[in-house]
């Protein structure tokens, strides 16, 4: 472990408890899971493609609903969350794409601001009415990620990794007490996908931001988190704070299928 404390002596950010998602089509998302996550651990979730990590991560801000068990953040069940208390909910977790999800034609500076229109009624923010102390954390969240100096540029001016840094800065607006980062490098080349996985450990060690990753690479899992869960069709296979990983854990999560395990296996 990390740091040298244990994790589980802190309190749990977030809780399922045999929680299901079944899509309307009947597809099976997730299945029994029961998972705790406490505050600031760094937890990696790899699977092959359709095990059920984005599933599993859009639970926990209900971008999509379960459909049985229980899921509490912060101590609160969320499950039956409407109206002012999800818009809470969704302001006190950030969370970044593999596509960034950014307005590519608008400035760097807008794109963070855009971070905060959870704050303001809609007209204010669409006349570009941030108060300066807003402006200031726009500019601290840039710093953060090292793109200060981008301020003005538009978005599709910028690299991948530049946007996803952009991505991140705006998530930090929303001041979150989780960062949900959902294939956060898959569209990046490896030395920029370093650079982003960086600025992730920092958010988590520096501020103390409990972080859920859905990495497709095995050795950045391992690199970055504190912890490495793993799904496949739905379930929980595996769960291992980092000391105790080795690579031959991951048979079991990959052996459908041998050629992905090797190309996740090898980074
Ligand atoms: N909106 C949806 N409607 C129906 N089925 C869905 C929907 N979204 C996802 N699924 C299915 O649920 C299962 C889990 O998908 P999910 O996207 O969570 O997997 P994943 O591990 O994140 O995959 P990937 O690595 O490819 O992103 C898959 O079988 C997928 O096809």
């Amino acid at each position: 472990m990390k740091g040298g404390f244990k994790m589980n002596d802190r309190p749990v950010m977030i809780e399922f408890d045999n929680v299901q998602k079944v899509y309307p089509n009947g597809t099976v998302g997730l299945k029994d899971i029961d998972l705790k996550i406490y505050e600031g651990e760094f937890v990696a979730v790899v699977g092959l493609s359709g095990a059920g990590k984005s599933t599993l991560l859009r639970a926990i801000n209900r971008m999509h609903d379960v459909t049985g068990g229980d899921l509490k953040v912060d101590g609160q069940s969320i499950v039956g969350y409407k109206g002012k208390e999800l818009r809470n909910l969704r302001r006190s977790i950030g969370m970044i794409f593999q596509d960034f999800n950014l307005v590519n034609r608008s400035s760097v500076r807008r794109n963070v601001l855009s971070g905060r229109v959870g704050y303001y009624p809609t007209w204010k923010s669409s006349l570009d009415l941030f108060s300066s102390e807003d402006k200031k954390r726009a500019l601290d969240s840039l710093n953060r990620v090292n793109m200060t100096e981008k301020l003005y540029t538009r978005v599709d001016e910028l690299s991948g990794g530049q946007q996803q840094r952009v991505a991140i800065a705006r998530a930090l607006m929303q001041d979150p007490k989780i960062m949900l980062a959902d294939e956060p490098i898959a569209s990046l080349d490896p030395l920029t996908a370093t650079a982003v996985m960086d600025d992730l450990l920092s958010l988590n060690k520096d501020l103390g931001i409990t972080v859920l990753a859905n990495l497709h690479s095995v050795p950045l899992a391992m690199k970055y988190a504190d912890r490495i869960v793993g799904l496949r069709a739905g379930q929980l296979v595996y769960d291992k704070p980092i000391a105790e990983v080795s690579q031959d854990d991951f048979e079991g999560i990959y052996s459908e299928n041998e050629a992905v395990k090797e190309g996740a296996l090898n980074g």
